[in-house]
């Protein structure tokens, strides 16, 4: 099979603390979940979505590591910013980091997953609901594609408990250029 994956991405998965990143790295290398302690450091796993492999840099959410971000958000293909859908209380920091992750890339136009995950949770807020109040038309205005352009930025309703919406959304990460 040596040489089926010929393309090689580096997808660099970002977002707050507890929003589910390291879930969603395990889930596609091994297709489960599990349970982790919060990430300390970078950890890096190939996966395969499609025909394409993927470099995934799964990088801790919690204040003191988000400075490491950056460098690894202006090396990226690809991002996933992941959303947990279910903490309204902390919307408004996640906004404040998507912002800064939207502007920072906008220049090299990498595309931007955001997955708005733990939708089986009573709570989980859905995509309509997010979009407005993530204000994700504002973020990308100064960028807003022509009309019939594929969006730079885009939202999908996920949950990994469940499976699902996440490979939907990484196939429309993988299919952008
Ligand atoms: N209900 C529900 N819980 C989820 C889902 N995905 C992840 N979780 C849970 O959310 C918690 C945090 O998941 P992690 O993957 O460790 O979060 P993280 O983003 O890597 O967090 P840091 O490493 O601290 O940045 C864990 O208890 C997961 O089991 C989901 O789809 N639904
Ligand atoms: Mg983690």
């Amino acid at each position: 099979l040596f040489g089926l994956h010929t393309e090689q991405r580096t997808l660099i998965i970002v977002g707050l603390d507890n929003a589910g990143k390291s879930t969603l790295l395990y889930k596609l290398r091994d297709g489960q979940v599990r349970s982790f302690v919060p990430t300390q450091r970078p950890v890096m796993e190939e996966v395969v979505v499609g025909n394409v492999t993927l470099k995934a840099w799964d990088l801790g959410g919690h204040e003191a590591v988000r400075t490491l971000w950056t460098q690894y958000e202006l090396a990226a293909d690809a991002i996933v910013f992941m959303i947990d859908a279910a903490d309204r209380a902390r919307l408004k920091e996640a906004r404040s980091e998507l912002e800064r992750t939207v502007s920072l890339t906008a220049d090299a136009g990498v595309p931007i997953l955001i997955l708005a995950n733990k939708q089986d949770r009573q709570a989980a807020m859905r995509s309509a609901e997010l979009e407005k109040l993530l204000d994700l038309a504002n973020i990308t205005c100064a960028e807003s594609p022509l009309e019939g352009a594929s969006p730079r930025v885009r939202l999908f309703e996920a949950s990994l408990v469940s499976g699902t919406g996440f490979m939907e959304g990484l196939t429309w990460l993988v299919s952008q250029k």
